[in-house]
């Protein structure tokens, strides 16, 4: 009867081998103030994030603490909960790459698809979306004196829009999501499970990796992505097609015959070290996935706090009927309209689409904030909603939707502002398409408000903006409704 022992005996050690680490893990950090339960156990962090509300949760633990704050023992890797699987194998993305020589070496390597002189290449592929959208909210939408209004989800609208747009500059063809009114591969649904699904498990990094990435059962259970599948598709008949432009192929000099498939393939050519093959589906993928629920968030929070607020909308109106805007619009004529840049800024300070604190490790030499001293190997993250709010560096009305606070303050203030906006991230690892989601919002944005007089149905609706971002925007929609401006109007 050995037996009952033995398990008694590996069970103890167990226990032993786990308070080990956990007293290790607290004694490392044991110097920074937090709640007592969050230097044990990430199950701290874990209940404020899901049950939330996640942003005042971490307000107030600021207030109490200081500005360093303690939510878990020491857990790192944000994004291994957001890994797509084909057939049960990871197919890698950039985002969750830890190696951060390769990262910037990958970033080199296909920097020109995202520089920001490069980005009139996107515009006519732009601008044939977005006339598919204006065509959609008129055929589908509209309220003219004939039909009553019909509200419509923005951030459904919008995320197809997008979809569509991704898809065109990344494979040179779109699913038609716009035209078709409709999710046609169920993209939009998959995207907002998968970032439910990165919310949620984002503090338990090491048990979702055991319940979902287990080579026992994940096929089970993870969430098949039209995403990588479409993309994976694309690039089998890319590498296999004798029309299309070949990895080989030396007229590589027009940017604008060039896809982003076509640039990470000729990127994988030139480095096979650095990008082989096998890489490409899962680099694509999670280059333009990236681009999908950001900017449909980024645009419909902007036009949300824009119809929210009258006084910024007449203004806004004001600057692109004095610019004389064309129609279609060009994205020279908005590119540097100083209300429009400053509106775009102060939406996404107010509501960045990323709420979760983007997190960093600390390296070798250690860092040191303000008096605490954080060792080597530390997870330290910021949320921006909480930075975005930091009333030294914001001012007093750091709450309020004002974007005229850029164009009042003076250079000190506007450089302070620049340092603590973290919409984009900051940094090495900054927002790769950063350049292309700010044509977007500038060439979308003034083109539906020329457009259309759109109106909020329900203006009371705050909850997007206290929780979690984007992802909110599925959970309590923004419907608005759109009647035809006048030519008198424009
Ligand atoms: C309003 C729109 C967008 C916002 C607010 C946004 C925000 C961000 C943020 C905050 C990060 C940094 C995450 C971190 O530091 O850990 C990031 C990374 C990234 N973004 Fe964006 N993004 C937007 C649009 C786009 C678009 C349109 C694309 C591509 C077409 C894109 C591609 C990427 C990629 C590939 C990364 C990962 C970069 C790396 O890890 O090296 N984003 N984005």
């Amino acid at each position: 009867m050995a037996f009952p022992w033995i398990v008694l005996l590996v069970l103890a050690c167990l226990a032993l081998y786990s308070l080990f680490i956990v007293r290790l893990r607290y004694r490392k950090l044991r110097h920074a103030n937090g709640p007592f339960l969050a230097a044990f156990t990430d199950l701290y962090r874990a209940r404020i994030q899901f049950f939330g509300p996640f942003v005042p949760a971490l307000e107030q633990l600021h207030r109490r603490y200081g500005s360093i704050v303690r939510i878990g023992p020491n857990t790192a890797d944000s994004y291994s909960s957001l890994r797509v699987f084909i057939g049960g194998k990871s197919i890698g993305s950039i985002i969750d790459m830890q190696d951060e020589d390769r990262n910037r070496a990958i970033r080199r390597a296909v920097g020109s698809a995202f520089i920001a002189n490069n980005l009139l290449d996107y515009e006519p592929k732009l601008s044939a979306t977005i006339s598919d959208l204006l065509e959609n909210i008129r055929t589908h939408h509209i309220h003219s004196n004939a039909r009553a209004p019909v509200p419509f989800n923005l951030y459904r609208l919008i995320q197809l829009f997008q979809l569509d747009f991704l898809f065109l500059i990344a494979f040179s063809s779109s699913p038609g999501h716009i035209s078709q009114n409709t999710d046609v591969l169920g993209m939009a649904h998959t995207l907002y499970k998968r970032i439910f699904h990165w919310y949620a498990w984002q503090p338990l990094p090491r048990l979702e990796r055991f319940i979902y990435q287990n080579p026992l059962w994940s096929h089970l259970l993870t969430v098949p992505s039209p995403w990588a599948r479409t993309g994976a598709q694309h690039l089998a008949s890319r590498l296999s097609s004798s029309s299309s432009p070949q990895p080989n192929d030396t007229d590589n000099t027009n940017p604008t015959t060039l896809d982003l498939l076509q640039k990470y393939i000729l990127a994988s050519k030139s480095r096979p070290d650095l990008i082989p093959p096998s890489s490409l589906a899962g680099l694509v993928n999670s280059t333009i996935s990236a681009g999908a629920d950001t900017t449909s968030g980024g645009i419909t929070t902007v036009l949300y706090l824009i119809l929210r607020h009258p006084h910024v909308h007449a203004k806004l109106l004001q600057e692109l009927h004095s610019a004389g805007i064309s129609t279609p619009l060009r994205y020279a004529e908005v590119e540097r309209l100083p209300y429009l840049g400053a509106t775009i800024r102060e939406a996404l300070r107010l509501s960045a689409p990323l709420a979760v604190p983007l997190e960093r490790t600390v390296p070798a030499a250690g860092c040191t904030f303000g008096e605490t001293v954080l060792p080597p190997g530390t997870v330290v993250g910021c949320a921006a909603w909480v930075v975005h709010q930091n009333k030294g560096v914001f001012g007093e009305d750091a709450h309020v939707f004002r974007p005229e606070r850029y164009l009042d303050a003076t250079v000190e203030q506007l450089q302070a502002m620049e340092r603590a906006n973290l919409a984009w991230g900051l940094g090495g690892r900054v927002c790769l398409g950063k350049h292309i989601a700010e044509l977007e919002m500038k060439m979308v944005i003034p083109t539906l408000l020329l457009s259309f007089d759109l109106n909020l149905c329900n203006s009371n609706l705050d909850i997007p903006f206290r929780n979690m971002g984007t992802f909110e925007m599925e959970l309590n929609p923004i419907l608005v409704t759109a009647r035809e401006r006048g030519q008198a109007d424009k």
